[in-house]
């Protein structure tokens, strides 16, 4: 099972950045104190690890469905490819996006599965997918799904209160009925094979969406903290998912949500030489959804985009389904021309108003 076998322990001597822990339990019964933690983070940092969030029985049979899936030869796989045309569901195969405007290649394999195709299953509503998928839809994919769009919704809620939003608002931009770019993701990188503890696995980039679900056991995730110029890992802790915000809260919250810029390296020291597995949920507003600041819905909101040096960029002009297309299709190695593709696969990593939220990140405790 690639999320049970044993490796050796994350480093004790590589810069880590610390994360705060966030109860699930406690937010959903509305605990105030655990709710103004989980906005410390989701507005300084904008990454933080939940616990208790009784996930762990549908994470390991997502791991399981991977695994069955990536042993298929690659031929099967290159069925189900993804293709270049800025569709994000099927298969992606390794080094089919570039990790840099020079188009180095990465090395990730990725599984993504539309939340659409699981809850419509046997219906299908965007594409076909491996058999082995089909196989595990009802016992591995759609529990998946289910229970991790309610934690999604859960931690949403919470911020929709606290940035002074009608009860519900972003809820009704997030509707489980209609059709979304929302999906699962599996990921599978080689072991290191001599590559530099540096070689990016998967290029720095900020999610797409609103929230992303993690699960990983090896190092390798590495976030660069808003005011800082170097790259920092995120340790894996058993048990506890690693959630962060994307580019369509930040933007509609008038950037008080932080979506902070990401990459996957080689893990670090004795983890290299191992496979590493990753799974992730990614909860996006539904199609059509214009990617814009809630001003007038906010006070708070309406004052943030005032201050912004450039409010411009609150006002995207593209729905949350043409942001992620663009960003998707711009990554692809076929697509990666130069400079300027990689500047259209950019999301908000340049946009963020970086001196508010490193003064904030500044008084971030450590766990
Ligand atoms: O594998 C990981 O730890 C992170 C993956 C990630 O950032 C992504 O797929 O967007
Ligand atoms: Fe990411």
């Amino acid at each position: 099972m690639p999320g049970l076998t044993t490796v050796p322990p994350f480093p004790d001597d590589v810069p880590t950045h610390p994360l705060l822990v966030v109860d699930y339990q406690l937010v959903k019964q509305g605990d105030q104190a655990e709710i103004d933690k989980l906005w410390d983070a989701a507005t300084k940092l904008g990454f933080w690890y939940l616990k208790n969030h009784e996930a762990d029985a549908e994470v390991d049979a997502m791991f399981n469905m991977a695994q069955e899936t990536m042993q298929l030869p690659l031929e099967e796989k290159m069925k189900y490819e993804q293709g270049d045309g800025g569709n994000n569901f099927g298969y992606k195969a390794a080094g089919a996006n570039a990790v840099d405007e020079k188009g180095n290649l990465d090395t990730v394999e990725f599984l993504n599965v539309a939340k659409d195709d699981a809850l419509a299953y046997p219906r299908k509503v965007h594409r076909d997918y491996p058999a082995t998928v089909y196989a595990h839809m009802e016992d591995a994919v759609k529990p998946f799904v289910l229970k991790t769009v309610g934690i999604c919704n859960t931690l949403m809620s919470a911020l929709n209160d606290k940035l002074g939003l009608a009860k519900g608002r972003l809820n009704e931009l997030h509707q489980l009925g209609k059709e979304s770019y929302c999906q699962t993701r599996c990921i599978k990188n080689p072991p290191a094979n001599g590559a530099p503890a540096d070689k990016q696995a998967l290029g720095a980039h900020t999610d797409y969406g609103s929230l992303s679900f993690l699960h990983n056991r090896l190092g390798g995730l590495q976030v660069m903290p808003p005011g800082h110029t170097s790259w920092y890992y995120i340790k894996p802790i058993p048990g506890h998912a690693i959630c962060n915000v994307g580019d369509a809260l930040a933007i509609m919250s008038g950037g008080i949500l932080r979506s902070n810029v990401h990459r996957v390296v080689t893990p670090p020291k004795d983890q290299a030489a191992y496979e590493r597995w990753s799974l992730v949920y990614f909860h996006r507003p539904h199609n059509g959804v214009l990617l814009e600041a809630l001003t007038s819905d906010s006070e708070q909101i309406a004052a943030a985009v005032a201050r912004a040096g450039d409010p411009a960029r609150f006002r995207t002009g593209e729905t949350a389904d043409a942001w992620m297309m663009r960003r998707v299709r711009m990554r692809r190695t076929k697509n990666m021309t130069g400079p300027e593709a990689w500047r259209q696969s950019l999301g908000t990593e340049h946009n963020a108003d970086d001196a508010r939220h490193a003064q904030a990140a500044q008084a971030l405790p450590v766990y």
